[in-house]
């Protein structure tokens, strides 16, 4: 059967649910394609090597879905369970690397990825349209994924590793007691809801006094293919504004637009607000003195030309280009095939993705570093809250209403220049 049809008496979105159910079943008959290399486990305390290399966990933040932990070198402070992680030749990993990277757990809650979903999906599917295609790779059959799209440059420096890891059930129970202890809504978490696999990934967090992450939602950077022509915001703007005329939005707001576009006018004060913000939060989240005027400009100085010329334009382009490419058509337009549907469901990936920009201010010959985070491959489950979403920003006029307010929406600015006498 030709891919691009969709089964007989089946959406695709039908379609695509069996073909998920099918792929779990044969997920859980088949031993898994993401087996984790390395193996987290309590220490054993004749060995020596071990206890040089023992580490504990201290919660760093966390999502809807997923919770988000350090791996720092063990200290017996709070009398907290000691671990250490071993590859699968036995060796014991360094504390030291571990301490650059951080853990993050599935939360276990209905409808979200488990770990073999979002390796999958995330090796398969996203990875790939950050490689550069070469030219033997043009005509493979079945190259990667559902896209088949050519990629000229490589971004995959802009890629965090993602590194299974199985968790045995002691370390489970200290991730839960970590997460109880600094999120008290999370108390309904038990042991058996987390998954014993979880991923390490490069830690991407600030380090006070020399190192300062920025984290940006691009969102979309094109507008919405299902906009009216005559809209005044773009797709963001549009959801921003009717979520504000429920409750007023607190803090810098940027147009996905206005960034992708380099807008210096746009990129400069945002940056210097949400700098001013970071750097006023201590890693425990709560706000501290405040900082000191030049480490502000130091971190402007450095991410602004980073954005608007340097390779954060460029990755934010092409984070552009692929959602243009991946889904013409709107969330509106039903896929008509499961291989159209991937493509929307990368789509609205790459248009809910993060990249955290990490800019060492202390030492201006250190090199920024960027990388792209939430990248799970979005449900196909979710096609029908797009279609919602999206009918609810048309029928409310939020694209095109002049009174909402959101004026610095870049399609905003283009009206006020182009036709001034519109308004
Ligand atoms: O559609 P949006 O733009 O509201 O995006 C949602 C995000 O809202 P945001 O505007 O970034 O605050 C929303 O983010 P928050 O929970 O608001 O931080 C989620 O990421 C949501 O995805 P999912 O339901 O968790 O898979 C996102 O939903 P989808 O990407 O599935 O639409
Ligand atoms: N590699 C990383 N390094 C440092 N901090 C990270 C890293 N990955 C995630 N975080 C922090 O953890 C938070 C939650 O992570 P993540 O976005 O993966 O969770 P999520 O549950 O998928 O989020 P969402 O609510 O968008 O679904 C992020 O906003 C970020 O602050």
């Amino acid at each position: 059967m030709d891919s691009e049809e969709p089964q007989q008496g089946l959406s695709a979105n039908e379609n695509s649910d069996a073909t998920s159910e099918a792929a779990q079943e044969s997920a859980s008959a088949s031993p898994s394609l993401h087996e984790p290399r390395i193996r987290c486990r309590p220490i054993s305390y004749q060995d020596i090597g071990e206890t040089s290399n023992s580490v504990r966990f201290e919660f760093l933040a966390e999502g809807a879905a997923n919770a988000v932990f350090r791996v720092v070198p063990y200290s017996s402070r709070g009398g907290e369970k000691s671990f250490v992680f071993v590859d699968d030749q036995g060796n014991i990993l360094d504390k030291e690397k571990l301490a650059k990277k951080v853990l993050r757990m599935s939360k276990g809650r209905p409808k979200t990825l488990k770990y073999e979903e979002i390796m999958e999906g995330f090796e398969t599917e996203v990875k790939p349209l950050f490689r550069k295609t070469e030219p033997s790779q043009e005509r493979a059959p079945g190259r990667s994924t559902a896209t088949n799209l050519s990629i000229n440059e490589s971004f995959e420096e802009f890629i965090m590793t993602h590194e299974g890891v199985a968790i045995a059930p002691e370390a489970i129970k200290a991730l839960i007691a970590e997460l109880h202890t600094h999120c008290p809504n999370n108390r309904h978490i038990e042991p058996h809801h987390l998954e014993e696999r979880g991923i390490l990934l490069p830690d991407m967090s600030s380090v006070p006094g020399s190192v300062t992450t920025i984290e940006i939602k691009p969102k979309w950077l094109l507008q919405s293919p299902n906009a009216p022509r005559d809209a005044y915001r773009c797709r963001t703007c549009a959801l921003q504004t009717s979520r504000q005329s429920e409750k007023p939005y607190e803090g810098p707001w940027i147009c996905p637009l206005a960034l992708v576009a380099g807008n210096k006018a746009a990129i400069e004060p945002y940056i210097r607000y949400r700098s001013l913000r970071t750097l006023n939060e201590r890693p425990d989240k709560n706000v501290m003195q405040p900082p000191s005027n030049d480490a502000v400009e130091a971190i402007v100085q450095r991410a602004v030309p980073y954005l608007i010329t340097g390779p954060g334009h460029k990755i934010l382009q092409h984070i552009r280009y692929l959602q243009g490419q991946l889904d013409p058509e709107g969330v509106l337009c039903r896929p008509m095939s499961s291989k159209k549907e991937d493509r929307l469901r990368l789509a609205m990936t790459l248009r809910d993705c993060s990249l955290f920009i990490r800019i060492p201010w202390a030492d201006q010959n250190a090199p920024i570093d960027a990388k792209l985070g939430d990248l799970d491959f979005k449900s196909p489950g979710k096609m029908r809250d797009w279609f919602k979403k999206e009918e609810g920003l048309l029928h409310g006029g939020w694209y095109v209403n002049l009174e909402s307010g959101m004026d610095e929406c870049w399609i905003a600015q283009g009206w006020k220049k182009y036709v001034p006498h519109h308004f």
